[in-house]
């Protein structure tokens, strides 16, 4: 049997935004799930792995909820500024790894706070799935329901093939001067990426989707919290 290896990688996990969907009294990474902050489960899904080598946090300057996580003096834990949009923030990561004695040809998972479900299975498949990649790639899952494009007036125009339509997850899995240098090409010329892959997408390049569990969701509103809450109420699957 050819065992593959998994390569050394670096996370940076984009921390700084505040919420708005969630309608919460903080920003959702720092809500309660399992008697822990969601953003303390998340760093979890990386810190115990044998091939991390460090971790930029991406967090607003103005968050008072940080420096009271015993992540925060954590040494195999960077913090680096916030920005203005999740890519903003991102970029800052990447920069702070820099920092951190990362190099251009060095494997970084980007993976958003708000996502404390990622399965290690998950996890290791991807870094085996990507580790010889000339590009990179993302965790994705294949549409599930039929998909309707809707106009303005809520009516709808079509049904959209969704035998071709996947939904972007995190982490997504890329080279750190790859990404870098598609990021900041990217901002520079106005465009606003909502994740990395965009980026490399933009830049020409052809990002590989490696089939995740549907359940690493985005904690984005109130329902999927409580969706997760009762989950784990159970203990957690995975
Ligand atoms: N300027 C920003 C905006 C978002 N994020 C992070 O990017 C991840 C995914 O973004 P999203 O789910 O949109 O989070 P928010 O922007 O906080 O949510 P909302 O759009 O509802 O305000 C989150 O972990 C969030 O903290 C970030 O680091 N910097
Ligand atoms: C990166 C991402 O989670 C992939 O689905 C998503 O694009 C984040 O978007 P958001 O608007 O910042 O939540």
């Amino acid at each position: 049997m050819i065992v593959r290896t998994q390569p050394a990688f670096w996370v940076v996990i984009p921390a700084a935004g505040v919420g708005s969907r969630m309608r919460a009294d903080r920003p959702k990474q720092y809500l309660q799930l399992g008697g822990r902050s969601i953003i303390e489960h998340t760093l979890d899904c990386f810190l115990d792995h044998p091939a991390l080598a460090g971790v930029a946090v991406c967090i607003a300057s103005d968050d008072p909820y940080w420096p009271n996580l015993r992540y925060a003096n954590d040494g195999r834990i960077q913090r680096a500024p916030g920005g203005r949009e999740r890519c903003d923030s991102v970029l800052n990561g990447l920069r702070q790894l820099g920092e951190l004695g990362a190099n251009e040809h060095d494997w970084v998972l980007v993976h958003d706070a708000a996502r404390p479900n990622l399965a290690r299975a998950d996890l290791d498949k991807l870094l085996t799935e990507l580790a010889d990649d000339p590009v990179g790639g993302l965790l994705a899952v294949p549409a599930r329901d039929t998909l309707k494009r809707v106009g303005p007036d809520g009516r709808v125009i079509e049904t959209v093939d969704r035998s071709v339509i996947w939904q972007a997850f995190t982490p997504q899995m890329f080279r750190l001067g790859m990404l870098r240098s598609a990021l900041e090409a990217a901002l520079e010329a106005g465009v606003l990426v909502t994740d990395e892959a965009s980026a490399l997408e933009w830049a020409g390049h052809l990002p590989k989707v490696i089939e995740g569990r549907a359940d690493n969701l985005k904690v984005t509103r109130p329902e999927d919290l409580e969706w997760l809450a009762q989950r784990w109420s159970a203990g957690r699957s995975h």
